[in-house]
């Protein structure tokens, strides 16, 4: 062993050409700390690198849906999404939300629909290219161009229709104060979940498109709009619908929906539902029989003033409407010229709350009114995941699409069954007071669901946001607007020139319906034109796609009528419906079924005269 002096010396004396030497000589010299401060930050930096790098790598796999995770970990698992959270609040257990989510996703996974997503998606493509080509091509000076406004109206900081009233229902906008807010404190809403969760959720989410949906279509509500949205929707995908029975366009409304309405329930020949979305007088339990029990309900309310409006003139036809000259003469002499056990004069009170199947008659004066609407907003907050409000449609259908796990593009429509200006009617200043009052339990209901549905927006989706995607989807509108449609907006049903897109006409309404465009390839033509079928033909058709058999053996039986008929379609339907509802209502357990007419304004009609 050489001593410290001497070793220095020979490690000096040694050739400085070898590594090892001088690395020695290095370490060994008197600023040897100075060396192993250098490596160990050498060493901090390539571990620095080494962590900045991988988190680099799982963030982008999060961002391209997970793909080294995707067949060992359950997504939904990983990062709640708002769709989660939405099932979650209104699941009754915490045990029923996991078995829920554990199902969505076993389906998710082997439901056709996802094997299918491709169909829809490549005929959606024909359309989207088109439009996108169209846009490039309306840059150019000679496209037509139509600004998202022409065809819908803006909401959001104007009102839909200009109502007097309507200024108060504006300032009621967020700051309710219903009698019934603080009882229903405590039930669970997807509002309760906190701001910064749901804006973590936001920023982070990937969630599965959900497909099993329950829409409860309320009257004069917009709700033909929003059936056309699930119809393309389902359709393209090959999903199944909860049809009505025997090819009706109505789950037998005005009777309280029972299982046996829907078409497949009977003769057990549908195993799953989809989606179910016609008109029907709402009954959870019997609903609940068809439709898987992960299903997303939701619906929708209008302003029982602007919806008064738009009822009177289409139902004018009712009895409790027949003698009054005005709205306001029948506002005036309500009780009297309104007898509820007369067939077909609920469109008259409180429409919206016996859709959802309540009892619709009540004074505004009546001892127990807050009591009522609050058990009423009680047991639609504990049934439905999303009430959405009519004149805020465009905003409406960004929360829907939230809540769905559906693109932008999934939410496009154009407004159907839409009034024509000739047909509407200005209302007095003190009448939207009246309607108020005359529907006492709908205005309560209303006030409730429009506070709830904008702190929605605020807690889920943020003032921010929402305005850029409903501007986003205005844009998409006026884009598919200037493709499919002739001179780009709602033209009168007289206009129409395939009398096969022709809306239903009834009472002193005149509903508008649209042309195609004819400078468009028969492939986009086919997809357009499912945007702009109204509601009646496009439950025929897809009827008679999920049900050929059926379908044609109804065809033949209208045929041996037809002779004897001219309504051949409405006489055969009528037939088969009578016996239906003799047999089902023959039963004292469905005894809460109203009286009077037995057929819907829709289907006592003469369907040929649009067909
Ligand atoms: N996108 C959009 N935004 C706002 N309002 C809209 C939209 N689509 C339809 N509508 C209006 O909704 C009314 C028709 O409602 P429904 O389709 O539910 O009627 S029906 O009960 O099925 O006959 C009808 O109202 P009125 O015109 O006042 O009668 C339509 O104009």
């Amino acid at each position: 062993m050489l001593s410290p002096p001497r070793r220095w010396r020979w490690i000096r004396e040694q050739p400085l050409s070898s590594i090892s030497t001088c690395l020695r000589r290095g370490l060994w010299s008197r600023h040897h700390y100075l060396w192993i401060l250098l490596v160990l930050l050498v060493v901090c930096i390539a571990i620095q690198t080494f962590v900045a790098h991988q988190a680099r790598t799982s963030s982008s796999d999060k961002l391209t849906g997970l793909p080294r995770l995707r067949f060992t970990v359950n997504k939904q698992h990983l990062f709640p999404t708002l769709q989660n959270i939405w099932e979650g609040l209104h699941s009754e257990s915490s045990l029923a939300v996991n078995q829920d989510a554990g199902l969505l996703h076993t389906e998710t996974t082997a439901d056709p629909h996802h094997e299918n997503e491709g169909y829809g998606k490549s005929l959606d493509n024909i359309l989207w290219k088109h439009v996108d080509k169209n846009i490039s091509l309306a840059t150019g000076s000679q496209a037509r161009k139509v600004s998202p406004g022409k065809l819908l109206q803006k909401h959001g900081d104007k009102p839909a229709v200009e109502v007097p009233g309507s200024s108060v229902l504006h300032g009621t906008r967020k700051g309710l104060i219903v009698s019934t807010h603080k009882r229903l404190m405590n039930t669970p809403t997807p509002s309760s979940v906190s701001e910064t969760h749901i804006n973590s959720v936001l920023t982070k989410a990937t969630c599965n498109p959900k497909f099993h949906i329950v829409f409860l279509k309320t009257h004069k509500t917009a709700s033909s709009t929003i059936l056309n949205i699930l119809y393309r929707y389902g359709e393209s995908r090959k999903l199944t619908f909860a049809l009505p029975l025997n090819k009706h366009s109505q789950l037998f409304y005005p009777f309280p929906f029972t299982s046996n309405f829907v078409e497949g329930v009977s003769s057990r020949s549908v195993k799953e539902f989809h989606i179910m979305c016609n008109h029907m007088r709402f009954r959870k339990f019997e609903v609940a029989k068809v439709m898987p029990k992960d299903s997303f309900y939701f619906s929708i309310l209008r302003n029982p003033v602007a919806m008064m409006e738009s009822i009177f003139i289409y139902y004018r036809s009712i009895p409790a409407f027949h003698k009054a000259r005005s709205l306001d003469d029948f506002l005036d002499n309500g009780w009297s010229n309104y007898n509820a056990s007369v067939g077909g004069n609920h469109y008259a009170h409180n429409i919206l709350a016996f859709d959802f199947g309540f009892d619709n008659n009540v004074a505004a004066d009546a001892e127990d009114l807050e009591e009522r609407a609050s058990m009423a907003i009680a047991a639609i907050e504990q049934d439905f995941h999303l009430i959405l409000i009519s004149e805020y449609f465009d905003e409406s259908m960004i929360l829907l699409r939230h809540a769905l796990c559906w693109s932008l593009k999934d939410v496009v429509s154009f407004k159907l069954n839409s009034r024509s200006e000739q047909t509407r009617h200005p209302l007095l200043p003190n009448t939207a007071e009246k309607i108020k009052k005359w529907n006492a339990l709908d205005w309560r209901i209303y006030l409730h669901f429009n506070t709830t549905f904008w702190h929605k927006v605020d807690t889920l989706i943020g003032q921010e946001r929402m305005k850029t995607e409903v501007y986003e989807l205005r844009e998409l509108q006026g884009k598919l607007a200037n493709t499919c449609l002739k001179d780009g907006g709602a033209v009168h049903p007289s206009q129409i020139k395939d009398t096969g897109l022709k809306p239903f006409q009834y009472g002193a309404a005149v509903i508008q319906g649209y042309n195609l465009n004819p400078h468009i390839d028969r492939q986009t033509k086919a997809k357009c034109q499912t945007l702009i079928t109204p509601e009646l033909q496009y439950t025929d058709r897809l009827y008679t796609q999920q049900f050929p058999e059926l379908a044609a053996k109804l065809k033949k039986a209208s045929k041996v009528v037809a002779p004897q008929r001219q309504h051949s379609l409405a006489s055969a339907r009528k037939a088969h419906h009578k016996q239906f509802v003799r047999h089902t209502f023959s039963n004292p357990n469905n005894q809460r079924a109203p009286t009077g007419s037995l057929l819907t304004h829709k289907e006592s009609n003469d369907k040929a005269r649009m067909l």
